[in-house]
């Protein structure tokens, strides 16, 4: 039995009704593209057996939060937390609202351990880009709440914070599940994690990490401006909310930190060698005035595109992790032309394509590959993750 199943039995305290099956209790923060789709995912659970291990009583976004008052949040009223949470961030959420007592507030992070009470299986699933809620990881685990994320600022940014969440996740026998931080929940850190439990060591990785980048260099054909596809992945939910923290490398950078680090190599941020397909122009605007200036990625771009196609080259955004025998280490993520055939060429949509040498696969590698991006599969990968919480 599992420790997290231990402390669901334990006496409940007073206020908070907990069963030996009750599931977890659950605060969502985000209601963006992502958060939007876990609600939808919760919402398609309603009567079945999924949807009563997941009781969604908080959620919120960066203005309103809203938190289910009775203190027991059966799934019907998960979702209507998140059908108000969302309507109150004037998103339009088609479920059936049952109607109990719902509190609204401003949004407070203060609020999220509070909502999820002192005892039984409680869960935070990140489903937003926020700096400030990645700031709280350590100190939701240490407190033995389990932090589901498809934020990568928490594992994949400063080694201390990296550190901070793997020793409260130690010290409180929590769990961080972090599928959605990755290939949007592709199996990768999990096998990563396997071939190391099973002995063997991780030699290197390389390929394709950015479900964005890889949609975008799968349809860019030199003749459509490059700005008008990145609006166009932008308005499909592929970019992060901010499209340059995927065309400067910097969502690639961190995975690559994330993917080192469950490697056994505790990589630096700066360690990564990463150019840039931001020009310094379109960098230095704040983020509301990027769209009209998206058309200065154009030129370069068509430049890379019709040199590469010259060759019967295909323009690949790649990551790549070496580490030699002696454990150095070193990282790279960038714009490559690869010969048509090369493995990492091939996918589609946005395909992430990953290949991983160990001790066992020396010569030919293990390759990963399916959807890096989009909603649906990254909202499926956190509810995968919440429900291993309660394995
Ligand atoms: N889109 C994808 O395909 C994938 C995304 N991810 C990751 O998922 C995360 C979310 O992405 P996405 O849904 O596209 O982003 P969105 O911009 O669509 O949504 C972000 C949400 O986070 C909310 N938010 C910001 N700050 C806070 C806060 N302090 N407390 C509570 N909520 C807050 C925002 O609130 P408000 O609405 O008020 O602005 C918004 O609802 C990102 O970290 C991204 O990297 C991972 C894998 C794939
Ligand atoms: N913006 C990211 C979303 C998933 O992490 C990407 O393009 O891969």
């Amino acid at each position: 039995m599992s420790a997290v199943v231990d402390v669901a039995r334990k006496a409940p305290q007073a206020g908070v009704r907990v069963h030996a099956n009750a599931g977890a209790r659950v605060a969502l923060l985000g209601t963006g593209t992502v958060g939007r789709a876990v609600l939808a995912r919760l919402a398609s659970w309603s009567g079945t057996a999924l949807g009563g291990r997941l009781h969604l009583v908080h959620v919120a976004n960066s203005r309103v939060a809203v938190a289910d008052t009775a203190g027991v949040c059966p799934a019907q009223a998960g979702i209507a937390l998140g059908a108000a949470s969302v309507a109150a961030a004037g998103v339009p959420f088609a479920a059936t609202v049952n109607v109990r007592p719902l509190a609204s507030a401003p949004s407070s992070l203060d609020a999220v351990a509070i909502a999820l009470g002192m005892s039984g299986p409680r869960i935070v699933i990140d489903a937003t880009a926020s700096e400030a809620v990645a700031t709280r990881h350590a100190a939701w685990l240490k407190q033995g709440i389990h932090v589901v994320t498809a934020c990568k600022l928490g594992q994949g940014t400063s080694l201390h914070r990296w550190r901070e969440i793997r020793a409260a996740c130690a010290e409180r026998n929590a769990r961080y599940g972090d599928s959605a931080t990755v290939g949007a929940g592709l199996p990768l850190l999990r096998s990563l994690r396997e071939l190391q439990e099973g002995g063997d060591r991780i030699q290197s990785i390389a390929g394709v990490l950015s479900g964005s980048l890889a949609w975008l260099f799968n349809h860019y054909d030199g003749m459509r401006p490059f700005s008008a596809l990145v609006r166009q992945a932008r308005d499909a939910g592929y970019t992060e909310p901010d499209p340059r923290d995927d065309l400067s490398g910097e969502d690639v950078r961190r995975k690559i930190v994330i993917l080192a680090r469950a490697a056994g190599v505790e990589l630096e941020s700066q360690d990564v060698e990463v150019t840039s397909l931001v020009p310094p122009e379109l960098a230095a605007l704040p983020k509301d005035a990027i769209d009209a200036a998206l058309p200065a990625l154009d030129a370069s771009l068509r430049q890379r595109f019709a040199a590469a196609y010259k060759n019967g080259e295909k323009l690949r955004f790649i990551a790549r992790f070496e580490r030699n025998a002696q454990g150095e280490a070193k990282a790279r993520v960038g714009l490559e032309s690869l010969p048509g055939e090369h493995p990492l060429a091939g996918g589609a949509g946005t395909d992430n394509k990953v290949a991983i040498w160990s001790d066992r696969y020396r010569t030919q590698p293990l390759v990963i590959q399916g959807p890096g991006a989009g909603a649906e599969v990254t909202a499926a990968g956190l509810l995968d993750d919440a429900l291993r919480v309660l394995r």
